[in-house]
């Protein structure tokens, strides 16, 4: 059975990290509480049986340093000892790693809290400014990442740690709201019945919305997949797509500013993910700021929170490093996802 987490007893150097998503995964080691962690390995969860053997691969038989312990991020909730991947056939079974992989502790978060912890650890080198006013330094915080699916999580100050709030906010709902959305969201794949964030807000929503368009306009739709769709977008070769594109973040824009409110976050709202980097100039036009300020009674809250796209390569495994080293910084619950021998 999982144990309670200890937070003062931190976990033993050298660290393990991980995040692993549907399609890759990607491995680093944290020596100590000040060094950085090492070169990232990244590997393609499909090349690989179990997750084992792709730590095996990627980081036991190439690193000098072997770790004693792991913190492991995984897209999908984490719930017992045996732990489906969303997205993908691996099942992270932590009691057959600690044995198998040599380790003697180790603690699987969720993706997005990792993404979270990240918030709290990058600098602003590695963010893009989409306005806002300055952040306030303690107040709560967003992260938002349309990828494969669209991950949400909160980030709150208390008691002087940052603390994680993963949730399950890519499936609100999402309406419309202009008399061209009247027209287009009819047309809108649903899932059993509804409109949630996620029909829109990730590479398959982005498809969604290009072919409802289409439909709403009865011309063909071409294009299939979502880096199509935002190429064609960007250079402004395909009204279609276009228009996609600005519903998108049209869409983001009231997403984020929902959850701007619910979670009054003077902090910041963070858009990570593998999209919103690619999308920056599509997120800069306007149509973004102005649906995530559109809040009466609270426009001129949600005008003073500043928005960033986060840069950084690999934000998740920079989250976990940060965790690693300083675990006392954050109120990350471990209770029943930590293992040890
Ligand atoms: N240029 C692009 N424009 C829009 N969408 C894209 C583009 N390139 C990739 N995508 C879409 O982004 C999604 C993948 O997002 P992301 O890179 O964040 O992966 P992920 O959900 O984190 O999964 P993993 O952790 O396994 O990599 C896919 O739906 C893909 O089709």
């Amino acid at each position: 059975m999982p144990i309670s987490g200890d937070e003062e007893q931190g976990l033993k150097f050298p660290i393990l990290i991980g995040d692993v998503g549907g399609t890759n995964a990607r491995f680093a080691i944290v020596f100590d509480a000040n060094s950085e962690p090492s070169e990232p390995s990244i590997v393609q969860t499909a090349s690989f049986a179990t997750i084992d053997d792709a730590i095996r691969s990627a980081v036991l038989e190439k690193k000098q340093f072997k770790p004693r312990s792991a913190v492991i991020a995984i897209a999908g909730p984490v719930d017992g000892d045996e732990i489906p991947l969303t997205n993908c056939p691996w099942i992270v079974r932590p009691k057959a790693m600690l044995a198998g992989l040599g380790l003697s502790d180790i603690v699987i978060l969720n993706d997005f809290e990792a993404q979270a912890l990240a918030v709290v650890a990058l600098d602003k080198e590695h963010m893009e400014k989409i306005g806002g006013g300055a952040p306030e330094p303690n107040a709560g915080r967003v992260v938002l990442g349309p990828g494969t699916g669209l991950g949400v999580a909160g980030l709150i100050h208390a008691c002087g740690r940052w603390i994680p709030v993963p949730g399950e906010g890519g499936h609100m709902d999402i309406g419309p709201r202009t008399a061209r959305d009247y027209q287009v969201f009819p047309h809108i794949e649903p899932i059993e019945g509804r409109v949630s964030g996620e029909q829109i807000l990730c590479g398959r929503g982005l498809v969604n919305a290009y072919r409802a368009i289409a439909k709403a306009d009865e011309v063909t739709a071409k294009m299939s997949s979502p880096a199509e769709i935002t190429a064609a977008a960007l250079s402004r070769s395909d009204p279609v797509a276009t228009e996609a594109l600005d519903l998108f973040v049209t869409c983001l824009g009231r997403t984020a500013g929902d959850l701007a409110l619910v979670f009054k976050s003077q902090g910041g709202v963070f858009l990570t993910g593998g999209i919103a980097q690619k999308i920056v100039p599509a997120l800069k036009t306007g149509n973004f700021r102005a649906a995530f300020e559109d809040k009466a009674p609270h426009k001129e809250l949600l005008k003073s929170v500043p928005v960033y796209v986060i840069t950084h390569p690999l934000p998740a495994l920079a989250g976990l490093a940060a965790y690693a080293r300083t675990p006392a910084l954050f109120g990350v619950e471990t209770e029943g996802r930590r293992w040890r021998v």
